[in-house]
């Protein structure tokens, strides 16, 4: 089934290419109307009429601001336009500015601190490079900003901050959302959130090999329990323990039965009992890894939540030579970061920052890149966690995930997570997908889970969030 067009994040750079592509059917001229006008229309939503200033830039999102300016003096509200510079003769964004027949002011911090309202309309998906110090201290003045595309300041590519970028009550952007609306520190600039269809015509999203998307239920499918199914249908679990940090594997355990495996299995050897004063419906093998796995019906493992880098080296590799389907966290990353060849084979990794970076080098402000790249590298899809989450695979394609609650912020959610991966994994999902939705209930189970919740009160929460996200994905 192909990717929902309607979850697509094309960059800055490929709504430009649209908007080339597009130019027959519909000018620039067309859309920076009608892009305008959706701006002055949220801004008529959103607020109470009032006194509002208008800073220009030279391009198109200055153009887009001289028809906003334009439409909100027909609504009634005292409307002044400051450019920065102005746009280039016989532009669309000139021929927007001279249909804008209200005052001008200065460029200036006392005009922006004068305005009830100041609508940032300087630099949009055309911005290169930080801002100079002018704007920025005319930013700095205002005292309420709504954005038109993007915030002055913030890479619609990458969510980074190029020098500084104002806090928006409101940002309206055209078409779809760009990777930087849904990636920190950027996206947290926002505000409210509007994205309106100016008409564009949206079968030109398919011609761009847009690869990276919105993580919601629709972009992958979770199977739905049905009178046929049967506890091998719903999937085997399998998940490597030690000795000396039980809980963790315990806690991916809980996460993947509450996720609706049909069976878990813990690995513990010669720890083993330990593990069996646990929950009553996990089986505990104290078998040797090798015998286990002539059980064909173990495809997936979990292996790295718990484990030192010892207990790592004698099982992974056994794992890998028996061509399973791993899943590989915390310990096993540990181990592999003194050597990334040795992960080589496993089929999708879930570090946090610190253990990327440990494995892959600091990603730097290009999150989206450095998680792909590193994907690539060690040809695994990578699920680079975090208060946003980019789950990005060896073929390019990447998931953008802002559905989660700092609610998991707290120690053992990650082992959580493994396990429904884990679960989604049994469920036959492929690779990526099942990182992506395993991702999705995760966050939707910490958004559900109340006020402080500790890792065990996720579990409560995963069965609903596996319902919703069915019934969403339909
Ligand atoms: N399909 C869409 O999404 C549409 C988008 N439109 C608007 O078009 C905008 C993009 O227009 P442009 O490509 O003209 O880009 P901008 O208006 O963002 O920037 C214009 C130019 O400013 C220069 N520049 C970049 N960073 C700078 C800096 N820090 N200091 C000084 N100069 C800098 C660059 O040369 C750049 O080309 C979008 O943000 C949006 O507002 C609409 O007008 C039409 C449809
Ligand atoms: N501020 C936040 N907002 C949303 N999700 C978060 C936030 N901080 C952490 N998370 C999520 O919580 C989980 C923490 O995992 P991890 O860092 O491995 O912790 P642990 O090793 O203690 O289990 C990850 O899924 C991460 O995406
Ligand atoms: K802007």
């Amino acid at each position: 089934m192909p990717h929902p067009r309607s979850l697509l994040l094309p960059t800055p750079a490929q709504c430009g290419e649209m908007d080339r592509l597009a130019y027959k059917a519909v000018p620039i001229a067309t859309l920076m109307d009608r892009a305008g006008w959706a701006v002055a229309r949220a801004i008529r939503l959103h607020f109470t009429p009032c006194r509002v200033l208008v800073l220009c830039g030279p391009g198109n999102n200055g153009g887009d601001g001289y028809v906003a300016a334009r439409y909100l003096a027909q609504m009634g509200s005292p409307v002044a336009v400051a450019a920065l510079a102005e746009p280039r003769s016989d532009s669309d964004a000139a021929k927007a500015a001279a249909l804008f027949k209200g005052p001008r002011v200065p460029f200036s911090p006392k005009e922006a601190a004068r305005a009830d309202l100041v609508v940032d309309a300087i630099f949009g998906a055309g911005l290169s490079r930080a801002p100079e110090e002018n704007v920025v201290s005319v930013l700095k003045a205002a005292q309420r900003v709504v954005a038109i595309d993007m915030p002055t300041g913030i890479d619609g590519a990458t969510g980074a901050i190029l020098g500084d970028a104002p806090d928006c009550e409101l940002t309206v952007t055209f078409v779809r959302p760009k990777p930087g609306h849904k990636l920190l520190p950027g996206s947290a600039k926002l505000g409210d959130f509007v994205c309106a269809d100016i008409g564009e015509p949206q079968g030109i999203l398919d011609q761009l090999g847009i690869q990276t998307w919105h993580n919601e239920p629709g972009l992958w499918h979770i199977p739905p329990m049905t009178p046929e199914s049967y506890k091998y249908s719903r999937g085997v679990v399998s998940i490597c323990a030690g000795g000396s940090m039980p809980g963790a594997a315990r806690l991916s355990a809980a996460g993947a039965r509450a996720s609706g495996a049909g069976l878990v299995r813990i690995s513990a050897g010669e720890n083993a009992p330990a593990f069996r004063l646990g929950a009553p419906g996990l089986i505990v093998d104290d078998g040797e890894l090798a015998n286990l796995l002539q059980d064909e019906r173990r495809k997936i493992w979990i292996c790295g939540p718990g484990l030192t880098p010892d207990e790592v080296a004698e099982t992974l590799p056994i794992l890998l030579k028996a061509e399973r389907i791993v899943l590989a966290d915390a310990g096993a990353l540990t181990w592999g970061a003194e050597n990334p060849e040795r992960l080589k084979g496993v089929a999708a990794i879930t570090p946090h920052i610190g253990e990327f970076s440990r494995l892959f080098g600091k990603p730097g402000e290009d999150r989206l890149s450095a998680a792909r790249e590193a994907a690539r590298k060690i040809n695994a899809v990578v699920v680079m966690k975090g208060a946003d989450t980019i789950i990005a695979a060896p073929d390019g394609r990447a998931a953008i995930n802002d559905h989660a609650s700092p609610a998991l912020a707290t120690a053992g959610s990650g082992d959580t997570l493994t396990g429904v991966i884990g679960t989604m994994l049994a469920a036959g999902m492929p690779v990526w997908e099942a990182c992506c939705a395993g991702v999705w209930l995760h966050g939707e189970a910490g958004l559900r889970a109340g006020d402080w919740p500790i890792a065990e009160d996720l579990d409560a929460h995963l069965g609903a969030a596996r319902t919703k996200a069915i019934e969403l994905g339909l």
